[in-house]
């Protein structure tokens, strides 16, 4: 059956002791020292409505992940892609050394340029895909 996501998510959180949104917590514009913002090496691209926020909460737990506050369609959305990579890396949280930096944007998975466009950046990246079975 179907779980309470939003419940699920605030149980687990208080049951590891974090704070509630740590996403917040990283998109500080005042940086920790010793952190800088990285490119992700890991994108969710998809699928809509598979429940990746729920994906994206449940690894901003981990404390070697931090992730994107928003989507950031940088990929799929022209206007976003040609302000280049550094724009792109701006929007990403501080992270120490030993943490992965993780963004999700479901609308890669239906964009004709986002394969190409990721490759070119990272032949390499981890890309995490949902399907959702009902
Ligand atoms: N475990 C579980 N069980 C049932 N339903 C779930 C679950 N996790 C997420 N959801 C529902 O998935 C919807 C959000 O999916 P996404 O985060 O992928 O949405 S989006 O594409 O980024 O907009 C959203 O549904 P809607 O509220 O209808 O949009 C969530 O309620």
């Amino acid at each position: 059956a179907p779980v309470e996501n939003g419940a699920l998510l605030e149980t687990l959180k208080s049951q590891v002791g974090l704070f509630s949104n740590k996403s917040e917590h990283y998109s500080a514009q005042v940086r920790p020292p010793g952190t800088s913002r990285q490119i992700p090496q890991t994108i969710i691209i998809g699928v809509r409505k598979g429940g990746t926020r729920a994906l994206l909460e449940m690894l901003d737990i981990h404390p070697n992940i931090v992730v994107a506050a928003t989507e950031v369609h940088f990929f799929d959305w022209d206007e976003n892609y040609v302000k280049g990579i550094d724009w792109y890396r701006s929007l990403m949280p501080f992270s120490y050394g030993n943490q992965i930096t993780i963004e999700k944007t479901p609308g890669y998975f239906t964009s004709p340029q986002a394969p190409e466009r990721i490759h070119d950046m990272n032949s390499s990246i981890k890309l995490h895909i949902l399907i959702f079975f009902l």
